[in-house]
């Protein structure tokens, strides 16, 4: 083959994204501003080797292709996937069968972040040879596990994670997609099953495959780094809880014990410090509040130690992807006196966190004796929380 080998490109968008979690699916939901689709166009019809794209939708997503195949840049037609990708795949290149491209790029609507570079890389090897495929070795020691225990080790000598675009000479690829049972996981599969030779391209760490929900955000800062747009996504939440007296021995503030001679009312331990933290951080992710996460109607949260709403709030933003910037909290009260136990209570909204100590404040204030917190009839608080992507 020659420098002018001609190039068009599959990219597969059939999917419904169900591990990305509930919403549209992945490849239409937004990245910096656009469709995480619109990325991966881009890369593709920007590409100055690439001649044509073919997107294969899903059937029901077929009304949207319009919005996306009219460029000027590029040829692009829009075809029905199948019920799994490789189904997909096989109609994408029927569609390209008349044409014959020299090569096909074959890949996934959702590696919006595939660079001109990797694109370049596996073009290269084709002029070569009838298959190439972007991977990296994998660096991790790798573990068996089930219910939480590693199981066993394995060994990661010769083990690479694939990524995609993958390249073929398309005459090939074609005949072995027509001839393949069908269900391969990718198109190499598909393509070792017909023994073709592919050689292995240095993938790149950046370019994922948004799978899951936190995927999200990590593509989204690769993206605006690479953008040159030094906007960190950072969310800010805010919290307020208040919590009535009644007669005890304790209160139970920011998950500390302080000894009092009135307790806090409240379905849970009445943690009125932790609960505006907690509603803080779902405050941040947009996500709710304490109350539907954890309703008072539930008897399984009666009397509940208030530390298990604070780490799933926790958890709820790791899973997105967010790291928890900083967390500062007031408590609003006459009595007890908290600022001797606010370093222990700090500590402890910490350790739940997972955070450094320096990132967590705790501060009170009395109300000059005003109000129902003036009164000694209840304690509140108020917090804010910063989420930062990661
Ligand atoms: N019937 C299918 C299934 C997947 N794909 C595409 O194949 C790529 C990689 O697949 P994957 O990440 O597994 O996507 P989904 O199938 O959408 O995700 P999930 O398995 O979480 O539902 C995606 O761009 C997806 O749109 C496709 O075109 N047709
Ligand atoms: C083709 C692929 O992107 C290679 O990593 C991947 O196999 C497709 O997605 P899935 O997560 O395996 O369904």
């Amino acid at each position: 083959m020659n420098a002018q080998a001609s190039v068009a490109v599959v990219v597969v968008a059939a999917g419904r994204g169900v591990r990305a979690g509930p919403g549209a699916p992945k490849q239409w939901r937004p990245l910096a501003g656009r469709a995480v689709l619109a990325h991966t166009l881009d890369a593709f019809a920007g590409h100055p080797r690439c001649d044509r794209i073919v997107l294969v939708l899903h059937p029901d997503d077929m009304a949207m292709a319009a919005g996306y195949t009219a460029r000027e840049d590029c040829r692009m037609d829009a075809v029905a996937g199948g019920p799994d990708r490789a189904a997909s795949v096989l109609n994408g290149l029927e569609a390209l069968a008349e044409v014959a491209p020299d090569f096909v790029l074959i890949h996934d609507a959702a590696r919006p972040l595939v660079s001109p570079g990797l694109i370049d890389g596996v073009l290269a090897v084709l002029e070569k040879g009838p298959a190439a495929a972007p991977a990296l070795a994998v660096t991790d020691a790798l573990w068996t596990g089930r219910d939480g225990r590693v199981t066993g080790t394995r060994d990661r000598d010769g083990l690479f994670r694939a990524q995609t675009p993958q390249g073929f000479h398309f005459d090939a690829i074609l005949a072995a997609h027509r001839a393949h049972p069908g269900g391969a996981t990718d198109d190499v599969a598909v393509a070792r099953a017909a023994g073709l030779d592919v050689t292995i391209v240095p993938g790149d760490p950046d370019n994922l495959k948004i799978t899951g929900p936190a995927d999200f955000a990590r593509a989204e800062r690769l993206l605006r780094g690479r953008m040159g747009d030094p906007i960190t996504d950072i969310r800010l939440g805010n919290g307020y809880d208040v919590h009535a007296f009644t007669g005890g021995d304790h209160v139970t503030l920011c998950g500390v014990s302080v000894p009092h001679d009135r307790a806090l009312l409240g379905h849970s331990d009445a943690d009125v410090g932790l609960h505006a933290i907690t509603d803080a951080i779902y405050g941040a992710l947009a996500d709710g509040d304490i109350g539907q996460h954890f309703p008072p109607s539930d008897p399984r949260w009666k009397g509940a130690e208030s530390d298990i709403f604070l780490v799933h709030a926790r958890d709820r933003a790791t899973a997105r992807g967010f790291a928890i910037g900083n967390v500062d909290v007031t408590l609003v009260c006459e009595r007890p006196k908290v600022g001797p136990h606010a370093p222990q209570m700090a500590a402890r909204v910490a350790e739940l966190l997972g955070i450094a100590p320096d990132r967590v404040s705790v501060k009170a204030t009395t109300s000059e004796r005003l109000g129902f917190t003036g009164r000694e009839e209840g304690i509140a608080a108020i917090a804010t929380a910063t989420l930062v992507a990661r």
